[in-house]
């Protein structure tokens, strides 16, 4: 029987900085939420430093990036648009990945992912780059399994499956629909020689079911659903509720892979 290494939780701080932006007081911290994740156990800190910092802002990604000097088992996870402002951070700061999002300057949120041939020409170069500083390079992308060894070949290290479409389908009949789907992405992406990272709307409910249907799921990065559980139950708390969801998952994966 195959071990697979247990899915890394990365915590997206995004939107402790939004609601500290709201006022000139510097609280809550976002260095103390990351501290607090990080001490109950989460593998890493996610960020997404958009071009009008509506939330994290330059001086948080360096702050962090010293708080994750201090831990050498986690990794610090900085997402954007290559084509914007990304690459100065991952030229300064070199974090363990970038994950780059096709985002537009004043996108409400990230909505979909890269798209090949077109996008190839002008993230290869970037691709590189990212590659000769040591950083890992993951490419935002929806689960279309056509698309992975077009990922691969433009030289990325990993993908992230965009997971919004699956978590809005999680309370629906279309929940086991969604799953196959992710899951055929999940194994194109795997036999081009991509790592396969998750994300976009995770949350307590749908982690699990995400988990025990789609193999070799390397890391989820997951925002604005814990944020909102840690206001009711404290970042310690909740950081060990996700890493529980994905403990399940991944014990409902290794039994169906025993069946
Ligand atoms: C790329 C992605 O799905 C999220 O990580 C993104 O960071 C969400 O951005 P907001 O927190 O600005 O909605
Ligand atoms: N890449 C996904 C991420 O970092 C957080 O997304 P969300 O949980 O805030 O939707």
């Amino acid at each position: 029987m195959t071990t697979h290494p247990r899915t890394a939780l990365s915590v997206n701080v995004n939107k402790v900085a939004l609601v500290r932006n709201t006022r000139h007081l510097g609280i809550p911290s976002v260095l103390r939420a990351a501290q607090l994740c990080l001490e109950a156990g989460a593998d890493g800190i996610t960020v997404h430093p958009r071009p009008d910092e509506r939330h994290i802002r330059a001086q948080d990604v360096y702050e962090l990036a010293e708080l994750l000097g201090q831990w050498p088992e986690a990794e610090f996870n900085i997402e954007g648009n290559p084509t914007h402002n990304l690459m100065e951070f991952i030229r300064q700061v070199r974090p363990h990945q970038a994950t780059f999002v096709p985002d537009s300057v004043g996108q409400f949120t990230s909505d979909h992912g890269w798209n090949f041939p077109q996008d190839a020409e002008r993230l290869e170069p970037l691709i590189q780059e990212c590659r000769e500083l040591g950083v890992r390079v993951s490419l935002f992308m929806d689960p279309i399994p056509e698309q992975m060894a077009a990922a691969r070949a433009v030289g990325a290290d990993r993908v992230e499956l965009y997971t919004e479409p699956y978590a809005a389908a999680w309370a629906t009949p279309q929940r086991s629909d969604q799953l196959a789907r992710y899951r055929l992405a999940a194994q194109a992406a795997i036999t081009a020689g991509l790592g396969v990272n998750a994300g976009h709307d995770l949350n307590r409910d749908n982690l699990a079911d995400f988990l025990a249907a789609v193999p070799g799921v390397l890391e989820v990065s997951i925002g604005h659903a814990l944020i909102a559980d840690a206001l009711e139950l404290g970042y310690a708390d909740t950081v060990t509720a996700y890493q529980r969801c994905i403990d399940q998952g991944m014990a409902e994966r290794a039994l169906s892979e025993r069946r």
